[in-house]
């Protein structure tokens, strides 16, 4: 219940699309410009890994295959962040959660519910390019060719039914990612004011 007070903003992204379509990007501007606390799945997981623990090589496999982790695993991180933050944070932004529907639903009964979850819309192609080219100075272990397929497959795949389950609570702004970052920071930016 502690976190019924703070807001709670996913992060999301289109079907068909997914990794590469600009949510880190923005998560960064809308942190600047509100003071939100950004918690990345992705990052909290590559921590993991580079922390050299034994849980992190088993992570390090599974994300080097373009597969999800286990959902307890990803929703126990989230939440030690969130504690961990909760007494100074105005609100939290988590980038790459949820990306199946029981991991929504997990969050809603362990976490609390988001307000509004914003929805990085670019094509599959303009993703890939994007990935590709963060691949030559990202250092990711998944920015390959084959991985972004495989995480762009399992993205359409997993991520339709959630954008389904969320669009019938009527909080989901899509915002055109294909536009110059700064445009579509204006358009991020009149969803959280309109909140
Ligand atoms: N609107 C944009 N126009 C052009 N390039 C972008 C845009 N948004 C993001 N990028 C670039 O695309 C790559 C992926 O963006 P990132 O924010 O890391 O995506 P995600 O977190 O969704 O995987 C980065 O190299 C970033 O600089
Ligand atoms: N909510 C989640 N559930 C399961 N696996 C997750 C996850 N968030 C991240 N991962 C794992 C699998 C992803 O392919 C990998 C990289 O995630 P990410 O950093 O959010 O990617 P990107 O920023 O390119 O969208 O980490
Ligand atoms: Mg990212």
């Amino acid at each position: 219940q502690l976190y019924y007070a703070v807001k709670i903003i996913f992060l999301w992204q289109e079907q068909g699309g997914g990794p590469g379509s600009g949510k880190g990007t923005q998560c960064e501007k809308i942190v600047a410009k509100y003071g939100y606390t950004h918690l990345s799945s992705g990052d909290l997981l590559r921590a993991e890994v580079a922390s050299g623990s034994e849980r992190g090589k088993q992570l390090q496999a599974i994300m080097q295959k373009g597969e999800l982790v286990p959902l307890d695993t990803v929703l126990d991180m989230i939440k030690d962040a969130m504690i961990a933050k909760a007494d100074v944070s105005k609100g939290f932004l988590i980038d790459g959660y949820p990306r199946e529907v029981k991991q929504g639903e997990e969050f809603e009964k362990k976490i609390g519910k988001p307000c509004l979850l914003l929805y990085v819309d670019a094509k599959a192609e303009t993703m890939v390019k994007r990935l590709l080219k963060r691949g030559e100075t990202s250092g990711r272990s998944d920015d390959n060719e084959e991985t972004i397929k495989k995480r762009l497959d399992l993205y359409y795949k997993a991520t339709e039914p959630v954008i389904a389950f969320y669009e019938g609570r009527g909080i989901v702004k899509k915002v055109d990612s294909e536009l110059a970052v700064d445009d579509v920071f204006g358009q991020v930016s009149k969803a959280i004011d309109a909140l």
